[in-house]
């Protein structure tokens, strides 16, 4: 392992506090998300220029690069001879051992829930903490053509108990042009009492050598910290669902001349959807939706490439893992719009009388007939049918076209986006995005 030098940990996304008064007015905000202010404003910040010890030894952006248009777009290093991927995992302290957690294996997976439920993202004031689900980490991990032994948990070697998670599952993604074999990278987490003894980046580069193996040079992830170089720093939006019980946790607070009773009102949402012909989605439906979003996800510099397989996995709806709805035409049959949400609830750290936020995240929505904003505003309809407290969205894709409509407010939280050995010339704006990362 290497030298202890701490970083705070901050969430990648936060269930920010919103003030329910100024949220709507409070909207335009400063959107200069250029990768230079980015990373100027957190260098100022720090008052020195931080050090990355692990982070400038990786094929990733550099700091120094940030500007410099003439790199070439692409691989920052090419692939190594397969012969030459290191075949033993990394050395880990003498106390832990790596094991192979099969998702599939209930006793697996409680142990990778309660590792996470425990220990994983929390927003900056510990007041709420990611709660995903079993039924959601199976989603999100054992998806098609999958690679057990790229869900990689560290033991105590005595007790045998689960002290740290990280996971990649493969992708294709596209950037502008290429279709790239990717890794997404997700559910890093190290047990609160192992923190700041570098084990992150042992865990990371023996993730990087399990994927090298399999021929995949590349990789996508997201995180609330800026560490170099971020593609993208997206914000997220929050449309209370139900605002007294978001008030009552600390999520956000009651406006200066609202009382409860009108901020109440402010919310309220139809009792059934407006759209005619909207409905949920079905198998059947699955080559029409991939047909519509993969047309839709082409205008964004960087998204998935979706084939029927994915989509069938990803979006036909799965039980308080994720819905989605589509509009069919009731004339003549044809699907022209669609929208889904993914199920993320939290924990509330040390409240009497909650112990759970119910939370929505906008995931991938395609409108060619329905306008955006009546097509999210009957996915909120069915969110609080659901009982959702809250739906989320980021700025991504076309977000901003109904945000402020439907009345979200901004949070203050960013999720970063990072591509690993692959180089964009300049970052891009949250709109040039077409992923989304659970
Ligand atoms: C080709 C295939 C490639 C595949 C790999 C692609 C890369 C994948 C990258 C991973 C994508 C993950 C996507 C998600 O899951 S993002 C979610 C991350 N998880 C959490 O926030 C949960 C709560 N926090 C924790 O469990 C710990 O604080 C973690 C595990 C995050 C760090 O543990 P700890 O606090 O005990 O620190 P350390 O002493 O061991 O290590 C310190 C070093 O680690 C760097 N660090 C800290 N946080 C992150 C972070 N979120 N992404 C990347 N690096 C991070 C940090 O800058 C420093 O390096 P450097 O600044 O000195 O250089």
């Amino acid at each position: 392992m290497e030298e202890n030098n701490s970083q705070s940990d901050s969430p990648k996304s936060k269930p920010d506090l919103i003030d329910l008064n100024t949220e709507i007015s409070n909207s335009n905000n400063n959107n200069d998300t250029s990768l230079e202010t980015i990373v100027r404003s957190f260098q100022d910040s720090m008052s020195v220029t931080k050090q990355h010890k692990f982070w400038e030894t990786q094929p990733v952006g550099q700091y120094k690069d940030v500007g410099d248009t003439s790199l070439p777009e692409g691989p920052i290093e090419p692939p190594t001879p397969l012969s030459e991927v290191k075949q033993e995992p990394y050395n880990l302290p003498a106390a832990y051992e790596w094991t192979t957690c099969d998702m599939s294996f209930g006793e697996t997976c409680d142990e990778v829930y309660l590792l996470l439920k425990n220990n994983y993202v929390e927003d900056d004031e510990n007041m709420f903490r990611f709660n995903y689900s079993k039924e959601f980490l199976t989603w999100a991990l054992c998806v098609p053509g999958y690679y057990k032994n790229w869900h990689i948990g560290v033991r105590a070697k005595g007790s045998k108990k689960l002290v740290a998670f990280i996971t990649g599952i493969p992708a294709r993604i596209r950037v502008n042009d290429n279709v790239v074999k990717m890794a997404e990278i997700n559910f890093l987490c190290v047990h609160k009492k192992l923190r700041s003894k570098r084990l992150a980046p042992v865990m990371i580069k023996e993730v990087t050598r399990r994927v090298h193996l399999e021929n995949i040079w590349q990789a996508a992830y997201t995180a609330g910290v800026v560490i170099p170089t971020p593609v993208a720093t997206c914000q997220y939006w929050h449309r209370s669902l139900n605002p007294k019980k978001l008030i009552d946790v600390g999520f956000s607070r009651l406006g200066a001349r609202m009382t409860m009773s009108r901020t109440i009102k402010l919310y309220k949402l139809p009792d059934s959807t407006f759209t005619s012909g909207f409905r949920k989605m079905e198998l059947r439906d699955v080559p029409a939706v991939t047909r519509l979003l993969r047309n839709y996800l082409e205008k964004f510099v960087v998204a998935p490439d979706l084939d029927e397989n994915d989509v069938e996995h990803w979006l036909l709806p799965h039980e308080d893992v994720v819905n989605s709805y589509l509009v069919e035409s009731p004339e003549n049959h044809e699907i022209t719009d669609f929208c889904s949400f993914y199920t993320l609830p939290s924990s509330i750290l040390g409240n009497q009388s909650y112990s759970t936020l119910k939370a929505a995240y906008s995931y991938y929505n395609v409108a060619t007939k329905t306008p955006l904003a009546q097509l999210m505003n009957d996915a909120l309809i069915m969110a609080k049918q659901k009982d959702f407290d809250v739906f989320n969205a980021l700025d991504v894709m076309h977000n901003e076209g109904f945000l402020k409509d439907l009345k979200f407010g901004p949070g203050d939280g960013q999720l970063h986006y990072y591509l690993y050995n692959y180089r964009i010339r300049k970052a891009l704006k949250p709109s040039e995005l077409g992923l989304v990362l659970l």
